[in-house]
């Protein structure tokens, strides 16, 4: 768990974080978002001490980090930032070893520390293991950086935009493979991103920002059904009702009946939805039964579970 306890930080003139409160619950993913300099990026060095609040506390693990050693503490945090700082003359075996290997483990224990790491975040080890980090793609070096924050099997994950380096189209087969396994390892992740369709969709709670203070945390759906003020609706998009209909399952809608367009038993309920404006038509099949346009009213409304 890591927790902001009522965090304020000045950097120069500028206060850049104002009474910032916010839980990570534990085994969690939060998404730090906010316009650029809103403070999200000086949220996260706080925890490992990169920067020192002027008032406020913070723990990790019900912990006062200022009240433990510098190093025990970084041993408890993953941290994988944009353009990873793999060291560009070690190998990405080295790379991925470097704290295993400060904390004297054998060599054999390392050895295969790296092959599960590497398997771990998709990439074949008899492959990459000597290679050069200039000699992999943007994404190879963002898998190795998630391999290298998580050697010595930290409970927390720090991450600073770490997809922002990567072009688009292989973006989100990263996020999704990246985020899904950090949530299978169950770590307590904060991640700073500019993307809010990333957040939306890999995040278990958003926390936004504005000009240091925290406007508005909580679930990704009730902040796009209930966004607390114009500033929130505007960050979120005109279109902030179907990004909630995109995070919904249509599974989740289906009723008994029958109807005559199928839809696929993975569609969301955006999915459905555009299949009934393209069709003219107010329900669609799945599976062997039907979700109707009322269902999904209820869901754009926030009266739907699910
Ligand atoms: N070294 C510094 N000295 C003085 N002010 C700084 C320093 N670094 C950041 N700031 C200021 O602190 C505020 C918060 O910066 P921070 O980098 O945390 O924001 P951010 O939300 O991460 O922004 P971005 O999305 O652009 O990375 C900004 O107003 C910024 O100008």
């Amino acid at each position: 768990m890591i927790e902001f306890r009522n965090i304020t930080l000045q950097r120069g003139t500028h206060r850049a974080l104002d009474s910032v409160s916010l839980t990570v619950a534990a085994g969690t993913i939060c998404a730090l978002v906010g316009p650029s300099g809103a403070g999200k990026t000086s949220l996260l060095r706080l925890v490992n001490r990169l920067l020192i609040p002027d008032s406020g506390t913070v723990f990790v693990d019900g912990v006062d980090i200022a009240t433990i050693d510098e190093v025990q503490l970084r041993r408890r945090l993953g941290w994988v930032v944009q353009e990873v700082g793999l060291f560009p003359h070690l190998s990405v075996a080295r790379n991925i070893a470097m704290v295993p290997e400060l904390l004297h483990w054998p060599q054999a224990k390392i050895d295969a520390r790296v092959d599960e790491l590497l398997q771990l975040v998709g990439l074949d080890p008899a492959q990459m293991r000597d290679r050069a980090p200039r000699n992999l793609s943007g994404g190879e070096r963002q898998r190795v950086g998630v391999a290298r924050a998580l050697a010595a099997d930290p409970p927390h994950v720090l991450m600073d935009e770490p997809f922002g380096a990567v072009d688009p189209l292989r973006r989100s087969e990263l996020q999704r493979d990246l985020i899904g396994l950090l949530r299978r390892l169950q770590k307590t992740v904060l991640l700073v991103t500019h993307d809010i369709d990333e957040a939306l969709q890999v995040a278990d709670r958003l926390a936004l920002l504005r000009d240091g203070s925290l406007v508005q945390a909580g679930p990704p759906a009730s902040l796009l059904l209930a966004p607390s003020d114009s500033f929130v609706a505007a960050f979120l998009g005109s279109d902030r009702i179907l990004k909630l209909l995109a995070l919904h399952p249509a599974q989740h809608l289906v009723e008994p009946g029958r109807a005559v367009h199928p839809i696929a038993t993975d569609a969301t309920a955006r999915d459905a939805l555009e299949t009934m404006l393209s069709l003219n038509v107010d329900e669609v099949a799945l599976g062997s039964g039907r979700v109707t346009l009322a269902a999904i009213r209820a869901v754009a409304a926030g009266q739907a579970g699910g």
